[in-house]
């Protein structure tokens, strides 16, 4: 089933972006497999389809590699905000998106008609247990708890933001074997519908550096919902302001906490090619 689609990336963070509005693909799980497999396929973290929304301007479907269907995606939503403005599908430069995470809302902010950055409302954290989810008393917060991995103790704080985070604060990030931990925590019984993992280190008020492995994709270069999590984690510890730069592998995003209890995530989308899938 042949299709057009478009190759983006935020910070790293790639995707193939399909326009479901002109495009057929029959079954979105079984070609995410196919289309991001690096050798046999386009290559990305992840396949998103753009589909028409009775409720805001489009719906935004996410499947990861693995092909599961994810809530929300951070970084692909600054990029869907560049395609459906440039691509002429609006001419707004703050639309609505409809997810399986509730209403996002990107703006495409320009300075002197040149596209600054890209700064999404990712709506309110979930910070209860059952919103997680994760296992235990539905209404307690999951903050600075212990979860045992090959009989050794890690501190842990959840947050969701429509998708799990589980967050680890560490004091040398270069130390942690992410492929190793990150799997066995992403699949760990406390995790129902599994979860992202993100290792943070603290360094500054206004700093941190984090690095993810992502539920169904493994190791990323950035992950733009992790990075809001990962700031609300901070914040619960006592560890950063409400604003900080979250640098990842690929790069930073600006996250702020706002007085509307909203997350606010700052950065870039780039488009790298164009192409028919056969
Ligand atoms: N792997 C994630 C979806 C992609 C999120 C990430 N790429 C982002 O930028 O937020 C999940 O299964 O929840």
């Amino acid at each position: 089933m042949k299709f057009n689609f478009s190759k983006w990336h935020g910070l790293g963070n790639d995707f193939v972006i399909v326009n479901g509005l002109e495009e057929k693909i029959n079954n979105y799980n079984e070609m995410a497999i196919q289309v991001c497999d690096r050798y046999f396929g386009i290559g990305a973290d992840g396949l998103v389809v753009i589909l028409p929304s009775a409720v805001a301007d489009f719906q935004m479907r996410i499947f990861n590699s693995d092909g599961s269907e994810a809530e929300m995606c951070g970084n692909v939503t600054r990029c869907i905000a560049r395609y459906v403005f440039e691509y002429g599908l609006t001419d707004k430069k703050k639309i609505t998106l409809e997810t399986k995470a509730g209403l996002i809302k990107p703006e495409l902010i320009f300075i002197d008609d040149v596209l600054s950055t890209i700064r999404v409302d990712m709506g309110e954290p979930r910070l209860k247990r059952g919103e997680l989810p994760m296992v235990g008393n539905e209404d307690e917060q999951v903050v600075d708890e212990v979860l045992e991995i090959d009989g050794t103790e890690h501190r842990i704080t959840g947050v969701s933001m429509g998708n799990p985070h589980c967050i680890l604060f560490v004091d040398d990030i270069t130390g942690i074997n992410l492929s190793d931990i990150g799997a066995k925590i992403e699949t760990h019984a406390a995790f129902p519908k599994k979860t992202n993992v993100e290792f943070v280190q603290v360094l500054n008020k206004q700093n941190l550096r984090m690095r993810v492995w992502e539920r169904g994709a493994g190791v990323t270069m950035a992950c733009g919902t992790g990075a809001c999590a990962t700031l609300v984690a901070a914040v619960l510890n006592g560890k950063t302001d409400r604003q900080a730069t979250v640098e990842l592998d690929g790069g930073q995003l600006l996250i702020e906490w706002g007085p509307d209890n909203h997350i606010y995530m700052s950065g870039p989308a780039v488009e790298v090619f164009r192409g028919t899938y056969l």
